[in-house]
C-alpha cells in the first residue's frame, strides 16, 4: 500500500490541505503503507521554491514524516514517454483553436441551449489541414479523447461515484507552449510510483473520472487505484479556504501557539462520526477509520481546536513545553500554568504575573479590603500553609468570604479574573512581588 500527498507549491498550506495530508498519512500508517510527498509543480508560473520549503516545514512540524519525496518538474521525460504513447494510440489529438475561438464556440453552444463542452472539431482535421495550420506558424495544444461513457468507482468516503465523460470537454493535457498539465502528470506519477490509494479533496471527483480514463489509455487496469474523496473543509462562515489568502494557514496557527498534535487530532476527527479528542500520533494512527469520514462538508471550528489545544498543553510534559517557555522557567512554573492556557502565546503573560510586572486593574470599591490584605500578608519565610494562613486571617479581618474575598485578590495579583490556582501562583510570586502588587492595586 502506498499513498501520497501532492500539494502544488502555489501558496502556504491551510487547514483544508492539511486535512488531506493528515488523512493520507494516518491511513497509510494505519495499514503499514508508505507515504510519499509529491510536489506538483507543473504550474511553473505560480509555483515558488519558498512555498515548497514552507510545505515541507509545515508537514514536518505536524509530525507527518514521509518515506519518499518526488517533484513533477524533474520528471518531464517520463511525461514525454506517456505523451508519445497516447499520441501513438490516437488518444491525444492536436487542436489549433485560439482562446478567442474557443470562447466564441462556448458562447454559441450556451445560446443554443447546449452544454458548453468542446465540440471535438479538431478530431475531424485532415492531415492536409493540419499541415497547413502548422505551416502558418500555429502550434497546437493537445487534448485527450475521452471514452464515450461513464467512469464508476466505489469511493471509500463517497460510496458509489460516477462521472459521465460525455458531459466533459476532452481535457487539454499539453498547452500550446508545450507545458504539460497536472491532469496527465498526476496519472503518470501515480502509476509509476506505485500509488495504490488516492485520498484527496472532493474538488477532484470529476478529475478522478478523467484520470481513470487516462490511466487505462496508458495500460492500467480499471481498478488500479482505490479512491477516497474527502469533503472540503470550509471556514466558520461556510466560505472556501484558499492558499492564496493565507486563510487558516498552518504557519499562522503555529505562530499563534497551537500545538501540532492538537491540529492533527482535530483534523483526524473533524467531519467524521468520531468526537475530537487529543491524541498522540500513535493513538491517532491506531484509531483512524476513513469510513467514518462524513460525506458532507465540514466547517472549521476554532473554538473546538482551542479546546483541544488547551488539553494538549495541559498534558505537555515540562521537557517538551520548555521550547515555549522563558529560559529561566521552572517545572513548578509550567505545572502551575499549563492547565490555564489555550495557546502557548499566552504563557508570557503568566511569566510576567509570577516573575515580571503587570498593570493591575483599578478596584476603587475594594481599596480598603486590599489594604487589609496587605496588612495580613504573612511575613517570610513562606511555606505550605502560607496561603491558608493569609486567607483565614483576611476572612476574619474583613468579614468577607467566597468570591468577594478571592476575586479582588485575584485581580490585584494577576490582573485577570481567572487563571491558575492563587495559592500556587503566590508561591511562585514570592513575598516582595505580592506585596508590591497589593500596594500598586491600592494606589491604582
Ligand atoms: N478546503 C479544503 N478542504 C479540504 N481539502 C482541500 C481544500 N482545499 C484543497 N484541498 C485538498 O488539498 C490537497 C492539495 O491540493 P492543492 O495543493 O491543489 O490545494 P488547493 O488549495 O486546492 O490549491 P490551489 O489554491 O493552488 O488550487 C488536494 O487533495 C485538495 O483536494
Amino acid at each position: 500500500m502506498k499513498l501520497r500527498f501532492a500539494p502544488s507549491p502555489t501558496g502556504y498550506l491551510h487547514v483544508g490541505n492539511a486535512r488531506q495530508a493528515v488523512a493520507n498519512f494516518l491511513f497509510a500508517r494505519r495499514h503499514g503503507g508508505k507515504f510519499l510527498l509529491r510536489i506538483d509543480d507543473t504550474d511553473v508560473a505560480r509555483s515558488k521554491p519558498e512555498y515548497e520549503d514552507a510545505i515541507r516545514k509545515d508537514l514536518a512540524w505536524l509530525g507527518l514524516d514521509w518515506d519518499e519525496e518526488a517533484r513533477q518538474s524533474s520528471r518531464m521525460e517520463r511525461y514525454a514517454a506517456a505523451i508519445d504513447k497516447l499520441k501513438a494510440s490516437g488518444r491525444l489529438y492536436p487542436c489549433f483553436e485560439t482562446e478567442y475561438e474557443l470562447n466564441a464556440k462556448r458562447e454559441m453552444r450556451i445560446r443554443a441551449g447546449k452544454a458548453p463542452i468542446y465540440d471535438r472539431a479538431m478530431l475531424k482535421l485532415t492531415p492536409d489541414q493540419r499541415a497547413r495550420a502548422e505551416a502558418n506558424g500555429k502550434t497546437p495544444h493537445w487534448r485527450f479523447k475521452l471514452t464515450d461513457g461513464s467512469r464508476k468507482w466505489q469511493d471509500l468516503v463517497m460510496d458509489d461515484c460516477s462521472v459521465k465523460l460525455t458531459a466533459i470537454s476532452d481535457p487539454v493535457l499539453i498547452r500550446a507552449d508545450g507545458t504539460i498539465l497536472y491532469t496527465l502528470a498526476s496519472v503518470v506519477d501515480d502509476l509509476e510510483m506505485g500509488i495504490t490509494h488516492i485520498v484527496r479533496g472532493e474538488d477532484h471527483v470529476t478529475n478522478t473520472g478523467v484520470q481513470i480514463d487516462i490511466a487505462e489509455a496508458l495500460g492500467a487496469k480499471p481498478d488500479r487505484f482505490t479512491f477516497a474523496h474527502l469533503p472540503l473543509l470550509l471556514d466558520s462562515d461556510g466560505g472556501k479556504l484558499s492558499k492564496r489568502f493565507d486563510a487558516l494557514g498552518l504557519k499562522s496557527l503555529r505562530q499563534d501557539g497551537i500545538e501540532p498534535m492538537s491540529i492533527v487530532s482535530y483534523l483526524a476527527r473533524v467531519g467524521t462520526s468520531d468526537d475530537p479528542e487529543v491524541m498522540t500520533m500513535e493513538e491517532a494512527i491506531a484509531a483512524y477509520e476513513i469510513s467514518h469520514v462524513s460525506k458532507s462538508a465540514a466547517r472549521f471550528d476554532m473554538r473546538q481546536l482551542l479546546a483541544l489545544n488547551r488539553k494538549a498543553l495541559h498534558n505537555l510534559p515540562f521537557s517538551v513545553a520548555k521550547e515555549h517557555l522563558p529560559a529561566e522557567a521552572t517545572e513548578e512554573f509550567w505545572n502551575a500554568v499549563r492547565g490555564n492556557v489555550d495557546l502557548t502565546a499566552e504563557i508570557p503573560h503568566w511569566w510576567d504575573v509570577t516573575q515580571g510586572t503587570i498593570i493591575p486593574p483599578s478596584q476603587p470599591e475594594d481599596r480598603e479590603f486590599l489594604q487589609q490584605a496587605l496588612e495580613t500578608l504573612p511575613a517570610e519565610p513562606w511555606g505550605e500553609t502560607t496561603w491558608q494562613d493569609w486567607t483565614t486571617a483576611l476572612k476574619e479581618k474583613s468579614g468577607r468570604k467566597g468570591k468577594t474575598l478571592f476575586m479582588p485578590l485575584r485581580l490585584a495579583l494577576t490582573g485577570e479574573d481567572n487563571g491558575p490556582e492563587l495559592h500556587v501562583l503566590l508561591g511562585l510570586m514570592g513575598h516582595a512581588r505580592t506585596m508590591s502588587r497589593l500596594q500598586d492595586a491600592i494606589g491604582a
